[in-house]
């Protein structure tokens, strides 16, 4: 499903009207009674529903919405909360059309306020601009305030549609029942809680209208098509042969962990470079990965046969490795001389910082998969600045370096070099923890070897990665108690879930 900039889909709206003979009055109804329709079927008829009109489209859908629910007899108020002269073009269409049907308009009374059950907020939708004005300033802050179930059209009015914004005032809805397409204030961490529940409703605008705005939401049954099947022949050299590069001596666990999501996930064969004196004990527990001695100054990698390298699918380092002067060395090296895709994680992005000159030079494929944290790091931002602009940020150092971007968060974003988003919502806080990170590293490593395209490859990985979280969690497991260890385990049911045939 693709995402959209309000200004995308204004332009999807033009199109439509313009180009694909749709007049503008017939895709309100047609949105009005798409949403009506999922409004039905969510509440029962004995509901009081209170419809507040605004005085842009976002109201007109409320016009068609408030006459289609009372046409099917519902309970409806309808009040329009701006003067007459602000109702224009097709919202006046359908507000003609309404009070033509014999319908009534409402007063705004405390009796209207405590009648209700369910507030449908038709005041502001992707037009929204600045701060709130009268009257819409005292009304987000009444719908907030009243105990009723709070239904937005289209978006939570006075949230903006877009990233970046940081000081606003929105409805706090229960239940969103977004136009077409999911805008990208879905996805950022401080406007996201404000949907509540959301639910995109198809308004049937023509397909020719729709163009690609290259930012995709993955829904499970894109992964199910597109996970590549192993031939019946399959043997470890067709399944990849991985690289884990990572682990300092007082952090063996992370590479441990790696090593086994990348097995687990389906890696033909993983070699593991770590300093020598973590080898014995994580040999013991890993019998089906190789593993590889580093050269080692005080308790941290220093340097890498690049004979290593040779032969190898894929690789992926940074995990545990410390943030220690050598390191910086170490993934200097990789940058320049690692020939198949290189993932970069931890403290490799630690590292990377100061070798931004070097990841520019590389022209085989790079992957760098930070948090908001990291990703501040790297690009000079502040975290607030991330978080509010995920978007545009990844999209930024993605094109600038030409690297894929894995940004971490409730939502992942992955963005190609070209600029192409996938947003991969799979997961839930269980994952939050110390090693959920190394865990995917490793099964990151693995979809790299095994997929043609890198943006394919990442999405499915983080999908195997939330999903095995969901799945736990739905079961045995709580998000208190989840480990890392566990979603490694889990990957099992992922794969009888949703890739078996
Ligand atoms: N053909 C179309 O145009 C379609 C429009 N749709 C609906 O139309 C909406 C967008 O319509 P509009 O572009 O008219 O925009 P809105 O309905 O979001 O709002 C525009 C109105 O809000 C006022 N406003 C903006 N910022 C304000 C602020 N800070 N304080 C107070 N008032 C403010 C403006 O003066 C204007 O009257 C979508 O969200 C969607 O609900 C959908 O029905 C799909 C079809
Ligand atoms: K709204």
């Amino acid at each position: 499903m693709q995402i959209v900039r309000a200004e995308e889909m204004y332009e999807w709206d033009r199109r439509a009207m313009d180009e694909y003979g749709r007049e503008g009055y017939i895709l309100m109804e047609n949105a009005g009674r798409a949403l009506a329709g999922r409004i039905r079927e969510k509440f029962p008829k004995d509901e009081k529903f209170l419809v507040l009109i605004g005085g842009g489209n976002n109201g007109g859908d409320g016009y068609v919405i408030a006459r289609i629910l009372k046409d099917q007899g519902f309970d409806v108020t309808a009040v329009q909360v701006v003067p007459d002269e602000k109702i224009e073009g097709d919202a006046l269409y359908h507000k003609n059309v309404y009070t033509k049907s014999g319908y009534d308009l409402a007063e705004l009374t405390e009796q209207e306020w405590n009648r209700g059950t369910v507030v449908i907020d038709a005041m502001l939708g992707i037009g929204v601009k600045g701060p709130l004005r009268p009257p819409f300033d005292d009304l987000v802050r009444d719908v907030n305030l009243y105990g009723m179930h709070r239904v937005s059209i289209d978006i939570p009015s006075g949230l903006p549609a877009d990233e970046g914004e940081e000081e606003f005032e929105a409805v706090k809805a229960d239940t969103t029942f977004i136009v077409q397409a999911p805008k990208l204030s879905l996805f950022t961490e401080h406007t996201s809680g404000y949907y509540g529940e959301a639910e995109v409703v198809d308004i049937g605008l023509p397909p020719l209208s729709v163009t690609d705005p290259a930012r995709e939401w993955r829904a499970e049954e894109d992964v199910k098509e597109g996970y590549p099947r192993l031939p019946a022949s399959a043997h470890k050299g067709s399944r990849g042969k991985g690289l884990l590069i990572g682990g300092a001596q007082m952090m063996p666990g992370a590479l441990v962990m790696a090593a086994k999501a990348s097995i687990r996930s389906g890696a033909g064969l993983t070699t593991a470079a770590t300093v020598p004196g973590n080898i014995p004990s994580a040999a013991g527990s890993l019998p089906e990965v190789m593993f590889m001695g580093t050269e080692e100054v005080d308790g941290v990698i220093s340097g890498i046969d690049t004979d290593s390298l040779t032969g190898k699918d894929a690789v992926a380092a940074g995990i545990g490795m410390g943030r220690k002067e050598p390191g910086r060395a170490v993934m200097e090296t990789l940058l320049k001389e690692t020939k198949v895709p290189l993932l970069i994680d931890a403290d490799g992005l630690y590292h990377l910082r100061f070798l931004l000159d070097v990841l520019k030079e590389r022209e085989e494929v790079t992957v760098v998969t930070p948090h908001v944290k990291e990703m501040a790091d790297l690009t000079g931002e502040s975290t607030g600045e991330v978080k509010r602009n995920p978007f545009s940020i990844s999209s930024k150092f993605a094109r600038d370096y030409g690297v894929y971007v894995v940004l971490k968060g409730p939502h992942t974003i992955i963005t190609a070099p070209d600029g192409r988003q996938i947003v991969e919502s799979s997961g839930n806080e269980g994952l939050a923890k110390g090693g959920s990170g190394d865990v995917l590293t490793g099964i990151l490593l693995t979809m790299l070897m095994q997929h043609e395209h890198p943006l394919e490859a990442l999405a499915n990985g983080c999908f195997l990665h939330g999903k095995s979280a969901e799945l736990l969690t739905a079961g045995e497991r709580t998000v208190y108690d989840l480990l890392p260890t566990d979603v490694v385990e889990g990957l099992s049911s992922v794969f009888r879930t949703y890739i078996k045939e």
